[in-house]
């Protein structure tokens, strides 16, 4: 599978001109052969909380009508990073994922709100798991914050995901943070880790990428890109069950002696 890695600036509380910047960039990695496409996180608005009520996508209505003729058009997986919603009168912090066929595959609330840039004053957490399959192989979507908590991605590695993807809005000053984290998610789950950070700078905070794609046994297949841009790399699948047989995790857990 190749995967393309839109890092791309995000314009506050401008949806249209946001809409605008994905759409080209997802032509752009369609014409560069991408199999699965995947954006940023609130790509739609960026962190204008305070302007959710206007901006927010109506039960996403936008987002998907835009990314499933994208990929109906230009045979594409998409994997929409995630984008402000309102549903049933609340605010979300949506991922949706649509295969190349047009169907949506996934829809995903971000279940950790980040308090420290006051999501959970504005927003609802999501309250399940997200697993979903793109050209048969499982996969796995967290956002953001979510990353932080080991035990929702091992979650999703026991669900099956091979491949999780991780759209974010990750602040340049605790950009170690992320390399770190994602580099130990990847090789503790044996799993290919894709995880785009987006460029630029809010009110609050400068972003500077670091988009990610790390492979099962912790090779850094994308990294250090600081710049907006489209990052690809191609991910060989079978690499999954050779590590899994070189080292077992999935055999020697002990769950019986864990969260006693
Ligand atoms: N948008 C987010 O969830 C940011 C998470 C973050 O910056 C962190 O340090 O964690």
């Amino acid at each position: 599978m190749k995967v393309a890695c839109i890092q791309m600036n995000i314009i506050l509380g401008e949806p249209d001109q946001n809409y605008e910047i994905a759409q080209k960039n997802i032509i752009e990695a369609a014409n560069h052969q991408a199999d699965t496409i995947v954006l940023p996180e609130m790509w739609n608005t960026g962190y204008a909380l305070d302007q959710l009520d206007e901006l927010a996508d109506k039960n996403g209505e936008k987002t998907i009508e835009l990314l499933t003729s994208l990929a109906k058009t230009y045979h594409v997986n998409i994997v929409g990073g995630s984008v402000a919603t309102k549903k049933n009168g609340q605010f979300f912090n949506t991922m949706y994922v649509v295969d190349r066929f047009g169907n949506i595959t996934a829809e995903y609330d971000k279940a950790h709100l980040f308090k420290l840039m006051d999501e959970h004053k504005f927003m609802s957490a999501g309250q399940k798991v997200n697993i979903f399959e793109l050209d048969g192989v499982t996969c796995g979507g967290v956002i953001c914050y979510d990353l932080r908590f080991p035990e929702w991605i091992r979650t999703h590695a026991l669900k099956g995901a091979n491949i999780m993807f991780i759209p974010a809005e990750w602040p340049k000053k605790r950009i170690d943070h992320w390399q770190l984290l994602l580099q130990a998610r990847a090789v503790e789950n044996q799993m290919f880790v894709v995880a785009v950070n987006r460029v630029g700078a809010d009110q609050n905070n400068e972003f500077n990428g670091h988009s990610m794609v790390i492979a099962p046994w912790g090779e850094l297949l994308v990294h250090d890109q600081t710049d907006a841009g489209i990052f690809y790399a191609q991910l060989d699948l079978q690499e999954i069950d050779r590590v899994r047989k070189t080292i077992p995790i999935f055999q020697d857990r002990r769950p019986e002696l864990y969260f006693e």
